[in-house]
This record gives structure tokens, sequence and C-alpha cells, in this order.
């Protein structure tokens, strides 16, 4: 008969099954799932288990593929702990993936970000299929309501600029590094469309929450992380710093999107104008669902894409404002060229408009290249949905691609000489601007950027009427430059760096509101009364150009374009407050509102 196996022979047999099972599980979990297709080479010999995560963690994600791209080419592979992440650089590459293979790899992966706030497959960032294309119709939609790609958009840019330029001029020419007035600026441009308000650069919430931004944006762990924050955040302590970013991102949208859109909700319940995106979405969600019960809006999505646009929108346009006067102070003959444009086609007594852009042609080459330079998004991420065949290889199920736009933007055969900041590079000989498909800071595709006309527009103003008034210089007065140092994460940015500036012109003063007023009675009734009514919209725009009443310019606008049978309940609302009695006045002495006055009372 067998002896019974002693109390610790057991617990042996018993260790040996729970070390087993475990290394089965990890085993099946690391195991690559690409074994038998032919997938791009490695660069680099993979090692058991985790493939190349040990190499991936020696350096930045960008600084990586940059290293590997050398040795393997434009098209490769990388095992992150079983995980097949496919590298993809060149123009023609990318658009193969990001415009012909779209079915195929459509969205994003989930990114740290989105699995921390529970936003994995909401919202317009991180949205799949129906919900994705439902939120991204209508951002456009809402967007262009309030003026995207439009002057009205432009004068609401001109007067944040302005606020921008009294900031300034308080340093009184001392060294100042311009990021965070910059960011609040730019910020205050997309937050007056999704929340319906500005923020004042030295309020202390908004500041704050730039700094929650600009945390969250240049310390983001890569895609490739995303497993590794998972952990993190099971664990007691601090792994590389993950928890204290997760707290910069949760704040964003505790102090952002959730307290905002309460606020927008209890508006909107109590039946005020609709004065931003989320009132709009609000808006456009309840006439869907009356419509049918299949209306994909919902509240989830909501704060997802607010949080979404109001990222989106501040740090990609600052950080390239950011870039394009850190290379001015380089170069000096450029700085030159773009003021002396300037001078000459539009000159030191008016403002720039945005119907100067046709005539500021080495200005825009000077933007255009600024984006090529800097590649703010360098790295796009796809996950691919179904296997598809690229160049000869498989690209199977569930790979995660990164399309590297910094090789687009860089590419020696099409740039020649990529690494030197040359506007001249998109100008012809008789000065056209040239339209180089290579330029593709925006992306490509059904997912391209849906802000690039407002951020196109934005860049335009902020340095067209930099450059009209000020000359940027070192803060160092023996010359000395900060370097052009690029900083990797989710958006290449400069390190930072202090400028001085020294004024080179001043424009007249705006006239006062009472003046403003004078010529309305005169001038402008006439006008109107030739042009009708849609003429009435400018001249309360003219009107309202101050910067106190620029969230009343919104509510103006709106009063506008809302169809007519809609204003009654709008303006009686609206000429119960205060503010609305100076418009009112003016416009009802002049004769203008004589239509929309009766409408509130008929
Ligand atoms: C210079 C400024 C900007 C640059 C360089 C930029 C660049 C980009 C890029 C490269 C993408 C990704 C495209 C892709 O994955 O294929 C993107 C997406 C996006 N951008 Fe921009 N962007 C800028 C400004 C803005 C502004 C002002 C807004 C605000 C309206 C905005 C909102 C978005 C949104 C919501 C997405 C996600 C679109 C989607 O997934 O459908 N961006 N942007």
């Amino acid at each position: 008969m067998a002896a019974f196996p002693d109390s610790i022979g057991v617990t042996w047999a018993l260790v040996a099954v729970v070390i087993g099972t475990l290394g089965f599980w990890a085993w099946s979990k690391l195991k690559p799932k690409y074994n038998g297709y032919n997938i791009p080479p490695f660069p680099v010999k993979k090692s058991f288990l985790l493939g190349h995560l040990r190499a991936w963690a020696k350096a930045s994600e960008f600084e990586n593929i940059v290293n590997f791209r050398e040795k393997a080419g434009d098209i490769f592979s990388l095992d992150l702990a079983g995980n097949l992440v496919v590298v993809v650089s060149g123009y023609d590459a990318i658009k193969e993936v990001m415009v012909n293979r779209w079915t195929e790899a459509p969205d994003r992966p989930t990114n740290p970000a989105s699995y921390i706030l529970k936003e994995v497959d909401v919202g317009i960032l991180n949205g799949k299929g129906e919900t994705w294309k439902s939120e991204r119709a209508t951002a456009l939609t809402i967007l262009r309501s309030f003026g995207m790609g439009k002057n009205i958009l432009a004068e609401k840019i001109q007067e944040e600029f302005e606020i921008f330029m009294e900031k300034i001029a308080e340093f009184k020419g001392k060294p100042v590094d311009i990021k965070l007035l910059v960011n609040v600026s730019i910020s205050n441009i997309i937050c007056s469309i999704i929340v319906g308000k500005r923020f004042d650069h030295d309020d202390p919430y908004f500041v704050k929450l730039m700094q929650n931004l600009n945390y969250a944006f240049q310390r983001a762990p890569g895609f490739a992380l995303t497993p590794f924050v998972v952990i993190a955040k099971c664990l007691p302590f601090d792994l590389f710093g993950f928890k204290t970013w997760m707290d910069h991102v949760l704040a964003i949208r505790s102090n952002f999107s959730d307290p905002h859109i309460k606020e927008a909700k209890e508006n909107f319940a109590n039946g005020e104008a609709l004065t931003s995106y989320i009132t709009s979405y609000l808006e456009k969600m309840r006439q869907e669902n009356e419509l049918n019960s299949s209306s994909l809006l919902n509240d989830e999505d909501l704060v997802a894409t607010i949080r979404g646009l109001f990222v989106a929108g501040t740090e990609t346009v600052s950080t390239t404002i950011y870039w394009c006067i850190l290379l001015c102070l380089h170069h000096p003959e450029i700085h030159d060229k773009v003021y002396k444009e300037i001078s000459e086609q539009v000159g030191h007594g008016r403002r720039v408009t945005m119907n100067d852009r046709a005539n500021l042609r080495y200005l825009d080459a000077a933007i255009k290249e600024s984006q090529r330079y800097a590649s703010v998004v360098p790295l796009l991420p796809r996950k691919v949905l179904e296997s598809f065949k690229m160049n000869g290889y498989n690209i199977p199920k569930d790979t995660v691609i990164l399309l590297n736009m910094h090789s687009s933007l860089h590419d020696a055969k099409v740039w020649g000489d990529p690494e030197n900041f040359r506007p001249e590079r998109f100008l012809d000989a008789k000065g056209n601007l040239i339209n180089q498909e290579e330029l593709v800071p925006f992306g490509l595709g059904k997912r391209s950027c849906p802000g690039e006309a407002l951020a196109k527009m934005e860049l335009f103003i902020f340095m067209s009427s930099l450059f009209q008034r000020f000359r940027f210089e070192p803060e160092d007065p023996s010359g000395e430059l900060p370097p052009i140092e690029k900083r990797f994460s989710l958006v290449l940015s400069p390190k930072n760096y202090k400028v001085r500036r020294k004024r080179t012109s001043v424009l007249p003063d705006e006239p006062p509101l009472p003046s403003l007023m004078g010529f309305l009675h005169s001038d402008c009734a006439r006008v109107i009364a030739e042009r009708g009514g849609k003429q009435m919209c400018k001249v309360l725009q003219f009107v309202l150009c101050s910067r106190q009443l620029i969230i009343k310019l919104q509510v103006c606008h709106q009063i506008l374009i809302t169809p007519a049978n809609e204003l009654r309940q709008d303006l009686t609302v609206l000429m119960s407050s205060s503010w609305f009695s100076t418009i009112a006045r003016v416009a009802v002495d002049i004769g203008l509102v004589g239509a929309y006055g009766q409408s509130t009372t008929g």
C-alpha cells in the first residue's frame, strides 16, 4: 500500500499547484497573440515574457521610436509584454492607415487618462463607432453655430488678445515666461464656447486649472503604459508618480467639466438662452429624444466631450504659439520679415483682421513652418478592429498602431532640410503659398482635428497681432538664446523660457462706448435700414466690443441666429437682465429691433 503523504509534502504540492497556475495565467496573458502572423520586423531582440518593455522604459515613447526606426525602418513591431504595437512612419504609410484603412483601424485605444476618468469609449476623443460619430457631428454643428470659421469668432479672439496685451504690458518690458498667459488666453476662447464664460488671468481657480492641464499633458504616460497605470492605481505608494499625475487629470474633471455642466443644466432647466456648447447639447438631446428614443447623446458623453474640447482646444494652440515665438527669437531675420510685411500690408493704425490673411503670406508661411517644425502632436494611436495587410505584412486584430506624425513633418526626402526653420519653403517664386500634403499637424482622414478652423484663426490673430505690436528679445541682454529643446509627452513642447518684449507700435485706443453709441445713432442706423436685419448683428458686436460684455455678445449672437418663433421667450428672459437694457435702448432708439421688440410683446 502506498504511503500517505505527510503534511509537509501536501503543503509543497499545494505551493507547486498555486505557482504553476499563476505561471500559466501569466504566460497566457503575456504570450504573444501575434504568433503565426507575418508581422513587421522587431528593431531589437525581445526578452522572454516582457518583450521590448525594458528597452521601451529607458526613454520617452518618442525618443524610442526615433531610435528604433533607425534600426528597423518605417514599419516595425514592438512586443510590450505580449501586446503588439506597430509603429508606422512616413507620409504614405501614415495615410494608408488613417485614410485607406480607416474602417479597420478607426478608433484610439484605451489610454491612461480615459481609464482613470472612466471615459473609455465615451465622448469625442475616446468614443467609438456610432457614439463617436454622433459626438463628432454634434460637436461640429455646435462649434459652427458659435462661429467657428466665421468673423464673429475672430472678434472674440481679437478681444481676448487685447486682454493678453494688457497683461503683458504689466511686466513693463521685464523678462517673462509667457506660457501661462498664452494658455489662459487661448483657453478662454474655447471656454467661452463650451461653458459660455471666460476667466480672468488672475483668477486662482483658472490658474490652478491651467496648472492641472499642463501637468496632465507634460507627465502623461504613453498609451503603451496603460496596464501599468491600472496597476499603479491599486498600489499604496506612488509608482513613477502616476498617482500624482492621476490627481491632476481627475481635478480637470471635478473642477471643470462636472461643475460647469451642473450649472448649465440648472440654467437650461430654468429656460435660459442657449449660451454655451453645454446648453446647446442639452437642447439637441431634448429635441432628439422628443423625436425618437434612440438618440445617442447622453450625459456621460457630454462630460467626456467637454473635457476633450477643453484640453484639445487649449494646449495644442498655446504650445504652437510658444514655439513660434521661440523660433523667431532664434531667427531675428524672420521676425524682421514678418514685421515688415505687416507694416506694409496692414500698417500700425488699426488691428489686423482675418481679411488681411490673404495679404500676409509670409506670416502664414511662418505659422505653417512653426507647425511643421514643432510637430506639436507627434504620435497618434489607433486600435486595429479587423486584421489587414499592409506593405506585405499582417497587422492582426487588437494591435495598437502608433502613427509617427513627426516623421512626415520632418522627412528629409520631402523637406530637404527639415531641421532648419525656413518659412520660405512654403512660398513659391512669386510669393504665393504652397500647399504641401505632407504637412499634417491636424492629422488626416475622418478622425482628424475638428478644431482646425478655430485653431488656424487663433494662430493667425495672435501671431499677427503680436508681431504687429511687439518685438521679442531674449531674456539675457547679452543675446544668449534659450535652447531649442523638445520635451516629449502627449505634445512636443519647448523647455520653458523667458522673453523681453519691446513695443514696436501702439494702436489708437478703441473709441469709448458713448462715442460708439453716437456712431450707431448716425451712420449705422442708415446702414442697417438699407441692408436689413443681418447687419444688426455686426453693429451689436461692435457696440459690445468691450471686454466686460463679451459673454453678452454671445447671448446677443444667439438671439440673432435663433428662429423668430423662439425669440419671444429668449428675449423675455434677456430683457430682464440689466446689461440688456443698454443694448435694447440703443437698438430700439434707432429703430433696429422693432421687429424683435414686437415679438416679445406680441
Ligand atoms: C494647433 C492646434 C491644434 C493641433 C495641432 C491639433 C491637432 C490634432 C490632432 C493631430 C488630432 C488627432 C487626429 C487623429 O487622431 O487623427 C486632433 C484631434 C482633435 N482635436 Fe485638435 N488640434 C489643434 C487644435 C484644436 C482645437 C482648437 C480644438 C477645439 C475645438 C481641437 C479639438 C480636437 C478634438 C475634439 C479632437 C478629437 C477628434 C476625434 O477624435 O474625432 N483641436 N487635433
